[in-house]
């Protein structure tokens, strides 16, 4: 084990993901307007084009980071857990936001996580079209892969504005998803401790 922390620079573009074209983008958005009956030359109107693609390419955009670790010299052995990190995203079928919560935790291995990119992660896969559920296993997913931890839990409570806004119109219902890897799947106490953790209750069925 080496003594001092390790850096490595990560690919923020995750793989099936293109860049946005912003001219193409802003074509599209002044198309919409009209389609949807709208002037696209009115005063208010006439950058809209403009700020909707920018502000696409912004969401679906995340932010380069790098993988700081540590080696975990005093062996600790209990979960590390981050509560209540943002989380906003975009809800692939309708296009409109979905936004909450995520408590991310992992039993470390040899190394430690800087904390901070345990919110870095969230938002790395928040930042492109999605469903919940993807995005809940995703960072599980990354984080067993890149951290090699002995277990990770990963719960997400958000609201859907296509669910509370138009739709079914269900305003204020909040969805929870969870992924459990390692012992925190394996082990009926460490699931337990995790679920008490983050405040969720033991609900989870593997
Ligand atoms: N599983 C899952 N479904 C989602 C997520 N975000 C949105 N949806 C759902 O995707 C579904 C799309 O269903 P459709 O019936 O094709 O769309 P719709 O006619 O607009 O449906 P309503 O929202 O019920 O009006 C809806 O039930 C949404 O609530 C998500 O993150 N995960
Ligand atoms: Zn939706």
């Amino acid at each position: 084990m080496t003594a001092e922390a390790t850096a490595a620079p990560l690919l923020t573009v995750v793989p099936g993901r293109d860049g946005v074209d912003l001219a193409a983008a802003q074509r599209a958005v002044a198309d919409l307007l009209v389609a949807l009956g709208r002037d696209p030359e009115s005063a208010h109107l006439a950058d809209t084009p403009r700020r909707v693609a920018h502000a696409y390419a912004e969401l679906l955009t995340p932010r380069e980071f790098n993988l700081t670790t540590f080696p975990n010299d005093e062996g600790y052995d209990e979960l590390v857990l981050a509560r209540s990190i943002p989380v906003q995203s975009l809800c692939e079928h309708h296009l409109l936001p979905f936004q909450g919560v995520a408590h991310v935790a992992y039993l470390p291995g040899e190394r430690i996580l800087g904390l901070s990119k345990l919110a870095r992660v969230v938002e790395l896969f928040a930042r492109d079209l999605q469903v919940q559920e993807r995005l809940t296993k995703q960072v599980a997913d990354w984080l067993w892969q890149h951290l090699a931890p002995k277990g990770v839990g990963v719960v997400v409570e958000a609201e859907h504005l296509c669910m509370s806004l138009r739709g079914v119109r269900a305003a204020g219902s909040r969805t929870v998803t969870s992924a459990l890897l390692g012992t925190l799947r394996a082990d009926a106490r460490s699931r337990q401790e995790f679920f008490t953790l983050t405040g969720v209750g033991g609900t989870h069925r593997s």
